[in-house]
């Protein structure tokens, strides 16, 4: 107990908690303080008196442990916590400090049991996951640990202070190497540290090791087509291999089909370096065959990384990073084709198509289509 107190009040002190509390508007920022400062009165709403206010963050040195129990409370908490409890991400961070950023929860318990409560006391026997209480003294707020001692209660008493909002939602401080990856050793130690969790990383693994080439020559032109399922991509890519006489390439490329539904189900950290290190597989093919050929590919980086950063970056449209930012920027070791083209359609249509076509769709296919934000991302 004494330790998460020194952990508490050695960094946490000094961060800064955003909620997502509007998915319309920016987070709500603020920090914590000795003196207590009245709210504003967006906080006030988060805050409002007649509920249980809890705040759950998840910390490990273990990345792979932390991606884990982050994504397992994530499902914990959909399942067991009352309907009239609301659920918002949440996320502790240092101001401009990349990779600083500790995700988690911020729930406000709307009903009469202490069902939420005894949920959260139990998620905190765990050694990495943290909770916090909120209570009201007059007109001011206070966060505490949910269950302390005596002892410990006095020290770790901080009052909730306004902060101001952050110059790039927190979410996009730990992109790099987390969700997106700009060189394969990046996403190769991901999958490393997985093999005695995931037995199928090893084979993964291999699979990279034995189809990474060196990158191409002056070949044929490479081209690769993007866009939104049912947008008309494997139309068009089969179209383009007859016309061109190409070879057709896809990414991830066949030989990880099998290993594709076992990743999917993991956290984005395990799931995004599996999709990264398929790109760098496609990109020994397309190496060897665009020497012979020109070569179409279907849905490469682009794909890789849109889902991985709209899946990242919480709320609003407006919440992405930034046009320019070094995020988008192509990683320094993967092969660059010649031309890149994204595939649009209205939604209406791509849902007429997705109906006529009537086939099984994966969870974040299905999340496309229900998500209008998500797809706008
Ligand atoms: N240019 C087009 N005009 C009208 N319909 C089209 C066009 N291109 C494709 N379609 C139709 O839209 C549907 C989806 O096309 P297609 O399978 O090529 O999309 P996709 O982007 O490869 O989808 P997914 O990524 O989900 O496999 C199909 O029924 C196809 O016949
Ligand atoms: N080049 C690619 C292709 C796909 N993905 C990921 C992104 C989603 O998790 C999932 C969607 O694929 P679909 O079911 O539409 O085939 O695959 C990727 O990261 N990179």
């Amino acid at each position: 107990m004494l330790k998460r107190a020194m952990f508490r009040c050695g960094q946490l002190c000094s961060r800064v908690f955003a909620v997502e509390f509007d998915l319309r508007t920016e987070p709500l920022y603020f920090t914590l303080s000795s003196n207590p400062q009245v709210l504003h009165h967006a906080h006030q709403q988060l805050f409002a008196d007649d509920k249980k206010l809890f705040s759950l963050h998840v910390h490990s040195d273990n990345r792979i442990e932390k991606a884990q129990t982050h994504a397992e409370i994530k499902h914990k908490l959909s399942l067991t916590l009352p309907r009239d409890c609301d659920v918002f991400e949440a996320y502790s961070f240092i101001p401009d400090v990349k990779n600083s950023v500790v995700k988690g929860f911020f729930i406000r318990d709307k009903s009469t049991t202490t069902l939420a409560e005894d949920v959260l006391k139990t998620l905190q026997e765990s050694k990495s996951v943290c909770v916090f209480s909120y209570k009201r003294e007059g007109q001011y707020y206070w966060q505490e640990m949910l269950t302390t001692c005596n002892q410990v209660e006095e020290s770790v008493r901080q009052y909730i202070t306004p902060a101001a909002a952050a110059e790039h939602h927190p979410s996009t401080l730990n992109i790099r190497n987390s969700d997106v990856f700009y060189c394969m050793h990046e996403a190769y130690e991901v999958l490393q540290e997985c093999t005695d969790i995931i037995p199928e990383s090893k084979e993964v693994l291999k699979l990279v090791d034995e189809q990474l080439e060196t990158s191409r020559g002056d070949g044929f032109p490479v081209i690769v087509i993007e866009g939104l399922d049912a947008t008309g991509k494997t139309t068009l890519t089969e179209a383009l291999r007859e016309s061109l006489n190409a070879t057709l390439l896809k990414s991830p490329p066949q030989c990880l089909a099998s290993f594709r539904q076992r990743f999917d189900s993991e956290p984005p950290l395990i799931r995004r370096a599996f999709y990264a290190l398929g790109n760098y597989i496609t990109a020994a093919h397309i190496g060897k065959e665009s020497l012979r050929a020109p070569v179409i590919v279907d849905r490469y980086w682009h794909s890789t990384a849109a889902y991985a950063i709209a899946t990242a970056v919480g709320g609003r449209v407006e919440n992405l990073p930034k046009p320019g930012s070094e995020l988008y920027q192509w990683p320094e070791d993967l092969l660059k084709p010649n031309l890149v083209l994204l595939l649009t359609v209205s939604p209406e249509e791509r849902l007429r198509r997705l109906r006529d076509r009537g086939q099984d769709k994966t969870v974040e296919e299905a999340e496309l289509e229900i998500n209008q934000l998500f797809r706008l991302k």
